[in-house]
């Protein structure tokens, strides 16, 4: 039986007269990458940020465990098991990995603050990061600084503080921007060892990473989605040639 954690239906955005997305529906699966590709200004991240709970969607639904969200604020999504990252790194650079990524689990958590013990003793946000970081394969980094980190071991830990969180759903947004050959094979491999427990959305233009990663692609031009499906089926589509691929080919 499918695992569906996010659909979203018939999601419209405007941002005054310019319509970003169009009538786009998709869902995310447990265990399955889940690629949004399109070409700039397709509309991609402003999916993702709608799916968020950034930016409120001017039409459709968006549901989590079957539950409507649309109304939702971000951090209440995030704390119903939406993580999300971005475009740009959003680290804090002068602290160590281990307590970014204590921050998150922290930032995610809502209870009354104990004035007698300090944050950094706090055992569920450690263990939180302790495990996180285990995840993201960043052990070796936990007590360096972020800001020192290579640019991919940064992405890394992106990916890290949002798993601080506790997230079923990721939604990742070209996380592989910048990173060389070697960095790219890591976060791939980074990926696929998180579907097992997740449901993953992909927004990337890597096309070999794409190809390579991707259990299920949906194609966006100029804010609609113009192709869905699994890799084979949209690699052999002519609409997809004609719009997307065919610019690298
Ligand atoms: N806050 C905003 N205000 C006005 N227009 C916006 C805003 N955000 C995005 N847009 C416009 O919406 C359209 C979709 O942008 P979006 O950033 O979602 O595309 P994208 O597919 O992620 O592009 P890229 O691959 O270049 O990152 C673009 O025309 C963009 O200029």
């Amino acid at each position: 039986m499918s695992d569906v954690l996010l659909s979203a239906k018939n999601i419209t955005r405007r941002f005054h007269g310019l319509v970003a997305i169009d009538g786009v529906s998709l869902t995310l699966t447990r265990g399955t990458v889940h690629a949004v590709i399109g070409t700039n200004g397709a509309g991609k991240s402003t999916l993702v940020s709608v799916l968020a709970g950034e930016l409120a969607p001017n039409e459709g639904a968006i549901f989590l465990h079957q539950q409507e969200v649309t109304s939702w604020s971000q951090p209440r999504r995030a704390r119903a098991g939406l993580g999300r990252s971005y475009q740009r790194t959003t680290i804090f650079p002068s602290l160590t990995v281990h307590e970014n990524c204590r921050i998150a689990a922290q930032a995610n958590r809502q209870q009354f603050w104990n004035w007698s013990s300090p944050a950094r003793n706090c055992r569920y946000s450690n263990d939180a990061a302790d495990q996180a970081i285990q995840l993201a394969g960043l052990e070796s980094d936990s007590r360096h600084t972020a800001g020192m980190l290579s640019h991919g071991r940064k992405r890394q830990l992106e990916i890290a503080m949002s798993l601080a969180t506790h997230p079923q759903v990721l939604l990742l947004d070209e996380p592989l921007a910048g990173m060389g050959p070697e960095e790219t094979e890591r976060m791939l491999s980074l990926l696929a060892s998180l579907k097992n427990e997740h449901a993953i959305l992909l927004v990337e233009h890597d096309m070999d990473a794409v190809f390579k990663v991707a259990d299920e692609i949906t194609v966006m031009v100029n804010g609609r989605v113009i192709a869905q499906g699994e890799p084979q089926a949209i690699r052999s589509n002519p609409d997809v040639q004609t719009a997307y691929l065919g610019e690298d080919e």
